[in-house]
């Protein structure tokens, strides 16, 4: 067997080398004043600049969390399952608690049940159940929110923010605060998408590059944007009056605190706000951190919990394959490809440099192959799991750094070219389980190819096997009809 080169810990390589501190796209020539109105395209969103110069290892993390954030938003194309029960503690205990079943329990105006039906919404998600109603009663009610990304938060506040602005008044009503710009335009996106007939309601975005005129008052009722930015407009440029603000959201609270400044911004805004305005707070884990801050920002809240979905690998069928080389593993690769019909996978590499030999070989095969490297900028990053969402790539060939955190539900085949391990060398156990398994009953049925290159490699997956107390099967790539089994 070969020795093992990609056992190094390259991940730190990578890691130390990563772009993604360049987070927000760096156009410094903050010529771009275009406001985005509610049912504009997007793509007249201004591009920002970035919100900090010096960014130190602190800030590079909290971007990768954003980056992370984002990238997961962008993979999902539909609502994440849950079978767990959502926690709720309400402020006044012994207020009834409403649940609803349907949009229309919510008399929401025609429009907005409109524009939530052509969204292909049916019904409200789990968080949705119970956090629309609060977030809907008179007087409003203040929400802290936390449940795992896709559960449907952004849909409940961006119904709730629309609820809530009178369309009449041409001034900002209701103000929302995410981490990063991307992040920002992503839930614009959803604010048009929902409100497409209720062109009255206009949204502005309130990021570094968005260059106004001084002396200027926003018209626009939504405002969204980064804490930074949002700050300024309220307290020194005044576009907006902070007193009218009847709805403050700050979205992805997690990410927020992780970047430092943003905590004291957001509180500083909310400080602003008139007592009356509603304060809802999302997250999608809630760490003491996470819960410290939102107990500053959201005075007398009603909460809702909802666990995150054990993941499992029960649904899951597991090969390996034994080789000598990267060259056997492409090899063998190829023998699966022709034998089975592969509608995506995701092939996981160790380094950047296997994943980039990797995919120029796939696609020397003739796979339509999309390429996730560390060296590429967020927005490039976004742009290829874009595509591959959308099936123009049906491969996709990731290192685990690219890929952490990303999940990867809908796709029905998963190749580890190379074993998960951590910087010691030993079994990353939990990054196995992310990458193959999947949640609850409503996880569909999935296949998971591990490559073994190595006496070592093979250690590791020994000790994956005996982790999870699941066999995982050998497969012999040379053996046509033994490949084909494993698809039926
Ligand atoms: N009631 C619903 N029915 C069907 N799909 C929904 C519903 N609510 C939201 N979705 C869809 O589910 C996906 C996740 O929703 P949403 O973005 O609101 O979740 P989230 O919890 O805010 O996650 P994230 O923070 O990652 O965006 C989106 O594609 C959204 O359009």
């Amino acid at each position: 067997m070969a020795t093992d080169s990609w056992a190094q810990a390259v991940d730190e390589q990578e890691a130390a080398a990563e772009s993604i501190g360049n987070l927000q796209i760096k156009d410094k020539s903050g010529e771009n004043g275009v406001l985005a109105g509610a049912g504009e395209s997007s793509n007249k969103a201004p591009k920002p600049v970035a919100e900090g110069e010096n960014k130190n290892a602190e800030e590079d993390d909290s971007d990768d969390k954003a980056a992370q954030s984002l990238l997961n938003k962008l993979i999902r194309n539909n609502l994440v399952n849950t079978t767990n029960q959502v926690e709720v503690l309400q402020k006044d205990p012994n207020s009834p608690l409403y649940s609803v079943k349907s949009f229309e329990e919510l008399h929401l105006k025609p429009q907005l049940l409109q524009g939530v039906y052509a969204m292909g919404f049916n019904r409200p998600s789990k968080i949705q159940e119970t956090a629309l109603p609060m977030m809907l009663a008179e007087p409003p009610q203040n929400l802290i929110a936390q449940s795992q990304s896709g559960t449907g938060k952004t849909a409940a506040f961006v119904l709730a923010m629309l609820s809530h602005v009178d369309p009449n008044n041409t001034f900002p009503q209701c103000l929302c605060v995410s981490p990063t710009y991307e992040l920002a335009l992503q839930t614009g996106k959803v604010i048009e998408q929902m409100g497409k007939y209720y062109p009255e309601v206009k949204l502005v975005y309130a990021i570094r590059g968005n260059k106004l005129q001084r002396g200027m008052k926003l018209q626009e009722q939504i405002v969204i944007g980064t804490p930074g930015t949002m700050l300024d407009w309220c307290s020194k440029f005044k576009f907006i009056d902070p007193k009218k603000i009847k709805v403050f959201v700050l979205d992805e609270a997690d990410v927020m605190i992780a970047t430092q400044g943003h905590q004291d911004q957001s509180i500083r805004i909310q400080r602003m706000l008139p007592k009356n305005c509603q304060m809802l707070l999302f997250s999608a884990t809630f760490e003491e951190s996470v819960w410290n801050f939102a107990q500053r920002i959201v005075p007398e809240p009603n909460i809702i919990k909802l666990k995150r979905e054990e993941e499992t690998l029960d649904t899951i069928k597991q090969y390996y394959v034994l080789c000598n080389s990267k060259e056997e593993k492409f090899q063998a690769l190829c023998n699966i490809y022709g034998a089975i019909t592969i509608a995506q996978a995701m092939i996981f590499c160790h380094t950047r440099k296997t994943a980039g030999w990797l995919a120029g070989e796939l696609s020397r095969e003739g796979h339509q192959v999309a390429l996730l490297s560390g060296e590429m900028q967020v927005e490039q990053r976004a742009a290829v799991i874009e595509r591959f969402r959308d099936g123009k790539e049906k491969v996709l060939v990731t290192t685990n750094v690219c890929a952490r955190g990303i999940d990867v539900e809908q796709v029905s085949v998963v190749i580890n070219f190379d074993l998960p391990v951590d910087k010691d060398g030993n079994p990353d156990n939990e990054t196995y389980l992310h990458r193959i398994g999947r949640t609850g009953r409503f996880g569909k049925r999935g296949l998971a190819i591990n490559m073994v290159d190595s006496r070592m490699s093979m250690n590791i997956l020994n000790r994956i096997q005996e982790h999870f107390n699941k066999k995982i099967e050998r497969l012999d790539t040379d053996d046509l009809d033994e490949i084909e089994k494993i698809a039926s």
